[in-house]
Order: structure tokens, then C-alpha cells, then sequence
């Protein structure tokens, strides 16, 4: 069956009078990578705790793989796993033993719990560190131990909340490798993030929002492509960037705006032009966006 892993419509939240979801709608078919993006207090976490059933919200559905967030919430928990602020690490237990005991907890036996324990940490890079205490882990280690613990029962759909933050390029490295592999697995991955790499790095599917509401959404390449087809740089001599401007890409369109620009830019400025980013999706879809692109 094809349905949809998660489904939203109309989804609004307020907290107090300030409107912190507005009207948001999306759905996110199963098996795939689906990146939240927006910068800070657009709204992202209000979200993922609407999604797991930590907040309700105040209008308009959402589903989990096909479960109401808000009159099914028994049958939504048992569909997803979270990670970010709200696991449970014991920092005076080990990771092995941290790990063993959720599996116990989550009604696995003793043999089945080490079994899975060892797998968790093999997948992760943790078996050197599995007999330390979680308190002498880095932040990388953390993180690591957190998304295994949240995979100790195989659920349809995980949710990462930044899941990448505070963590080094080789940690954050290490964690795209692992979400690759357990979108093999088939498991919906619902992750937020305010790394634009990342997003065009691992998802299939993005959605930009800001201030509560969904203002683009597509694969990385068409929110890329909707900010022009190729963009020129106009850099000083200290290769600082001076303008960027979106293009159609054709000559004539080039050749116009470099027309544009020769007025308005100092001697000895040296053009490039290349591929729009996701940075650069991300700016112009965004209301802080417009102004730079205006400008
Ligand atoms: N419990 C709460 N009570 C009142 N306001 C809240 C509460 N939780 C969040 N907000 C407000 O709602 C807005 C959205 O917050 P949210 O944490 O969802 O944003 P975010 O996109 O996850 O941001 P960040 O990237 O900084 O984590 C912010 O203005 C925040 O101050």
C-alpha cells in the first residue's frame, strides 16, 4: 500500500497569541528522507512534538503513518521513534548497558536485548566505546548513542530533530552515512535542520518554511533552480563578494544584468557565475531572502 508516512493539512498552533503554525500542509511518502528547513523559530520543533504527539495543536490534522497526532496518539507513538532533547541517556551507565536496558524496557529478552545492543553499536561506531560511561563520551559519541537507542525497535518513521548540531564535520559525516543506510531499511526519516548542505546532501524531499508556513517545497535541485539558473558573483579584489544575482541563464539574460551591474560596481571587480546553492534557495525563499534578492 502507497500512503503517505506523514500527512498535514491546515495544521496551526499558537502559543498565546502568537501564531507559531499557520495553516501548514504537506504530506511525506513513505521511505523517504524529508528535510525541514527554516531558521531559527520558524517553527520547526513545534512540529516534530505536534508529529510525536508532545503538543497538541490547536487546528486543522495531521496523520502518522495514517494515525490521527491527535485521536490516535497510542497507535502514533508505536509508529515513531524521536531523537534529539528528549532521550533517555543514563550518563552513569555505560553505552552498552544504556542501550541493553531500552532494549529491555521496549519488552525485548535478555539474549535479544545483547544481540541488538551489539548490532547498535557495531552500526554506530561504538563498539570501542560500549564499556565507558556515557559521561565521558564526546559530543559525537552522544549523538551516535542517542539515534541507536532510538532504533532499538525498528519503527516505519524516525524523527531527528537537528540532529547534526554541535557536531563536528566527521561526526556529522558519519551520522548522513548511517540516515543513507536506514532509508535502505525502507524507514521514513522526518529530520529538521538548519544546515542547507545537509538537506540537499541526504533529502529526497525539502520543505523550506518560515514563520509557521510552508513557503517552498521540492527536491533540492527544483528549490535551487527556482532561485535562477545560474548566478553571477561580482567579487572585489580581496575575492570578498560585492552583488549576487540570480539569471535565466541564457546570454541574453546574462548579458543584461551584467549591463545592469557595470553601472553600479567598483573598477577592477571580477565576475563569476555559477550554480545556485541551497544557501542561496534558502535566502530567496525566505522573507529575509527577499530583501537581498531585491536589492
Ligand atoms: N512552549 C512555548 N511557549 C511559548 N512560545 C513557544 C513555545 N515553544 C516555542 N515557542 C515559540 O514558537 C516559535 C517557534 O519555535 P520552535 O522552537 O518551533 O522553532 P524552531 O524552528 O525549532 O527554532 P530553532 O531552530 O531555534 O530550534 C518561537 O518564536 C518560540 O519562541
Amino acid at each position: 500500500m502507497n500512503q503517505h508516512a506523514i500527512e498535514v493539512k491546515g495544521l496551526r498552533k499558537m502559543f498565546g497569541q502568537q501564531v507559531v503554525l499557520d495553516d501548514m500542509e504537506f504530506s511525506v511518502e513513505e521511505g523517504t528522507i524529508f528535510a525541514l528547513l527554516g531558521p531559527n523559530g520558524a517553527g520547526k520543533t513545534t512540529l516534530i512534538h505536534i508529529l510525536s504527539t508532545l503538543l497538541e495543536p490547536d487546528g486543522g490534522f495531521a496523520k502518522v503513518n495514517g494515525y490521527d497526532v491527535s485521536d490516535e496518539r497510542n497507535m502514533v507513538k508505536r509508529s515513531i521513534s524521536l531523537t534529539g532533547q528528549y532521550a533517555a541517556v543514563d550518563e552513569n551507565l555505560t553505552g552498552a548497558e544504556n542501550l541493553r536496558m531500552m532494549c529491555r524496557l521496549s519488552g525485548l529478552t535478555v539474549k535479544e536485548s545483547r544481540n541488538r545492543s551489539d548490532e547498535l553499536l557495531e552500526k554506530f561506531d561504538l563498539t570501542k566505546a560500549a564499556q565507558k560511561l556515557v559521561r565521558t563520551y564526546s559530543g559525537g559519541m552522544r549523538r551516535r548513542l542517542d539515534l541507536a537507542i532510538s532504533l532499538v525497535v525498528n519503527r516505519p518513521i524516525l524523527f531527528l530533530d537537528e540532529p547534526t548540531t554541535g557536531l563536528d564535520t566527521r561526526s556529522r559525516q558519519a551520522l548522513w552515512s548511517i540516515k543513507a543506510e536506514l532509508k535502505t531499511e525502507g524507514i521514513t526519516i522526518f529530520l529538521t535542520t538548519q544546515y542547507l548542505e545537509e538537506a540537499d546532501q541526504l533529502a529526497d524531499i525539502a520543505a523550506v518554511i518560515n514563520r509557521g508556513r510552508v513557503v517552498a517545497m521540492g527536491t533540492p535541485k527544483e528549490l535551487k533552480s527556482r532561485v535562477g539558473n545560474e548566478i553571477i558573483e561580482l567579487r572585489d579584489e580581496n575575492d570578498e563578494i560585492i552583488r549576487s544575482v540570480p539569471t535565466k541563464g541564457t546570454i541574453e539574460d546574462v548579458l543584461q544584468v551584467m549591463n545592469r551591474l557595470k553601472m553600479a560596481v567598483p573598477q577592477g571587480a571580477r565576475v563569476h557565475i555559477r550554480r545556485p546553492s541551497m544557501d542561496d534557495a534558502f535566502l530567496a525563499l525566505t522573507e529575509e531572502g527577499k530583501e537581498v534578492m531585491s536589492s
